[in-house]
């Protein structure tokens, strides 16, 4: 196999080239794409003119030009070497399936269990439209800026919206993660990466198709996410869940039960009772609802009044009565993590693809935002429930 050769049977330059490329990273894995089976036996001659074999995973590749103009530079940048010839090919099935265990191991569990250091944060809503993508994209985009490594499951199977906000979906095409064998590469944008049922249509428009799945489909898709989806390790997962209380949620109680809830709601206090019924199904499946975010909070007015378009304390109430319902009992209190405003620049944003926490940092619903992503990074994940992986003595 052309990865065989060991250190002693390369020549001094060739090692030298060897670890040049050493430090060429696959931009999509985050790994060093000489761990990765990437490069064959390489062979520098007399005149330092250097042969690079370099093995794609897929024809195609997106990353494949990059990954070319980096190991040129790697190997005309090493001393003794002249002249680079990269020639380029694409794995065959064995070595592609070694390039996946090496990646993620020979298993295949569910990532993110309870075992996993990664913080799972499940966002939701009792009713529909009250910005829950949006607060959920804005969140995650922002908890890269604060250095944090985001994924990000858009499982709104319905509304699915998360590809539109973040930029990933333009005039009804939407991109697709790479595949490798039967690892799927989620898309990366903003600093996050994301997987969303919308990438899974095929060449249907995403802005006419509606995914109707009953439960058994829709625990499986995200099952799959949860296993194929390959995110590398992660500080934060954040899931964006479908309104209401149905079968996604459950299947992620099942799936995650040490995630944490996060309850998206309007200013109104008519839309509590529906916000408080999707958290208690969350406490129902054993998982700790956090906190609360109200949305669509008073719009300022250029006279520098207030219009409160959905009236107030929507937030307050659903805290409230988390706090006192009978479930509370042994939870840490819920807390108002912040009220956002309604905001033009704030829609715009998640219209056109351009997360207003990285476009306008200073409007007040982004400013609102990235306030409730530092909070949530001060917290840290609790340890309730994890193992420590320590046997005691
Ligand atoms: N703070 C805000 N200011 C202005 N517009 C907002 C705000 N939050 C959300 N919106 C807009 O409200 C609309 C609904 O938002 P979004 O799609 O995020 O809601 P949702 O709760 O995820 O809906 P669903 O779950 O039904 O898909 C979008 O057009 C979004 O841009």
């Amino acid at each position: 196999m052309w990865y065989a050769v060991s250190s002693e049977q390369r020549s001094e330059v060739e090692q030298r080239l060897w670890d040049a490329l050493a430090r060429v990273n696959d931009p999509e894995i985050h790994r060093p794409i000489t761990e990765l089976g990437m490069v064959g036996t390489l062979a520098v001659d007399a005149a330092g003119a250097a042969d690079v074999p370099l093995k794609l995973t897929i024809a195609g590749c997106p990353a494949a030009q990059r990954i070319e103009r980096e190991v040129r530079e790697a190997t005309l940048g090493t001393p003794g070497v002249t002249d680079a010839r990269v020639d380029v090919s694409v794995m065959n099935p064995a070595e592609r399936q070694a390039f996946v265990e090496t990646v993620r191991g020979p298993a295949r569990p569910v990532q993110f269990g309870p075992d996993s250091l990664t913080r799972v944060i499940a966002v939701t809503s009792g009713k529909g439209g009250v910005g829950k993508s949006s607060l959920t994209a804005s969140l995650a985009v922002a908890l890269a800026q604060q250095g944090l490594s985001v994924g990000l499951v858009d499982a709104d199977v319905f509304g699915f919206s998360i590809p539109g906000i973040l930029g990933l979906s333009r005039d009804g095409v939407t991109e697709q993660p790479t595949r490798v064998g039967e690892m799927i590469l989620p898309p990366e944008t903003h600093g996050v990466k994301v997987i969303s049922i919308g990438m899974f249509l095929g060449d249907a428009d995403p802005r006419s198709t509606a995914v109707s799945w009953r439960g058994p489909m829709l625990h499986r898709t995200i099952e799959q996410f949860l296993r194929d989806v390959w995110f590398g390790d992660l500080d934060v997962l954040l899931l964006d869940l479908p309104p209401g209380t149905g079968d996604v949620a459950i299947s992620v109680g099942q799936l995650l039960p040490q995630a944490e809830v996060l309850v998206v709601t309007t200013p109104q206090e008519a839309a509590a009772d529906v916000a408080v019924r999707s958290a208690l199904v969350a406490r129902q499946t054993g998982q700790r609802v956090i906190g609360v975010i109200e949305n669509m909070a008073g719009l300022a007015q250029p006279d520098g009044t207030v219009l409160e378009l959905f009236g107030t304390g929507g937030g307050a109430a659903v805290v409230d009565r988390l706090n006192s319902s009978e479930s509370a009992e042994g939870q840490q209190p819920v807390r108002l993590l912040g009220s956002v405003p309604l905001s033009p620049d704030f829609r715009e944003g998640g219209d056109t693809g351009s997360p207003a926490v990285l476009a306008r940092p200073d409007d007040p619903a982004a400013a609102a935002v990235i306030r409730i992503a530092q909070q949530l990074a001060a917290q840290g994940r609790g340890l309730a429930g994890r193992s420590l992986g320590v046997t005691p003595r």
